[in-house]
């Protein structure tokens, strides 16, 4: 089996009296795309944001390349990127030149040729001289996935990378994330709301609810744990309440 790459063990989450994320464990290894699923407020972004070490965890701990994330998070994040739509990229500055500051944030070696080369792969060079303030929802999407791919990570949080993206474009990403599996086989941590995301990049699929591991397992294993069609039936039948653990057998 590969190398474990991220350990979140026991991760707990608490606002005042509010529990987002309530005792989460699981792991990622080299070369493994783990999709987090569940509905708003279900706690992914709050796990994302303790991963990146943006928040720090009520309880719990979280490790990367074998490193404790609280002492570590300077050495995990030089190994590791991210892309969300949360956080946007300085608007007044062009894209490339928005890359190339970050490559050079990341150590880059040949900065430029880097960001040239993402740019192409992405399909974005025709976005280098705009400002990025100026970008579309989606174009600025590409941009965010271009920063997260400069410093080949081997720890990738994907948080939503489809969301507002046409589905041409939303397949072109789709194909990307594939092709950067292929290649270089980080551990990827996904979010997304669209199931054909799921089903297309991820190896293993965790549904989170209510800040807890309600499922976890191929999304072929989930389909049938919950007795639908697809995940997004199971989706739908979380959403609404439904049962959450499997009918007993005829
Ligand atoms: N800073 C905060 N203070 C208080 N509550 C918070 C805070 N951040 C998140 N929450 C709450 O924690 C819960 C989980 O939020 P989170 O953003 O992690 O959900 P999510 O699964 O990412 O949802 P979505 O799919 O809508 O993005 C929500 O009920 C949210 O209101």
């Amino acid at each position: 089996m590969s190398e474990v790459i991220l350990e979140v063990d026991g991760v707990i989450k608490r606002f005042d009296n509010f529990t987002a994320v309530d005792g989460v464990s699981f792991q990622v290894r080299a070369g493994e795309t783990v999709g987090l699923l569940g509905v708003n407020g279900a706690g992914k972004t709050t796990l994302m944001n303790m991963i990146l070490g943006l928040i720090t965890p009520t309880g719990g701990a979280i490790r990367a390349f074998g490193m404790d994330l609280q002492k570590n998070r300077m050495e995990i994040l030089q190994r590791a990127n991210f892309c969300t739509t949360y956080a946007t990229l300085p608007g007044n500055v062009k894209v490339r030149n928005n890359l190339e500051i970050f490559a050079r944030l990341y150590s880059v070696p040949k900065p430029k040729q880097k960001v040239a080369e993402l740019l192409d792969l992405l399909e974005i060079s025709k976005l280098a001289e705009k400002a990025t303030g100026q970008l579309s929802a989606g174009e600025s999407t590409r941009v965010n996935l271009a920063k997260a791919l400069l410093n080949d990570p081997e720890l990738l949080l994907l948080d939503e990378p489809t969301a507002s993206l046409d589905p041409d474009i939303a397949d072109k990403v789709r194909k990307l994330v594939r092709h950067v599996q292929r290649e270089r086989h980080p551990a990827i941590l996904y979010t997304s709301h669209n199931m054909r995301d799921i089903e297309e990049v991820c190896d293993r699929v965790l549904f989170l609810h209510a800040g807890k591991i309600l499922a976890a397992g191929t999304p072929d294993e989930i389909t049938k744990h919950f007795q639908e069609d697809d995940l997004e039936d199971v989706f739908i039948k979380i959403a609404r309440g439904g049962p959450v653990t499997p009918p007993k057998s005829p």
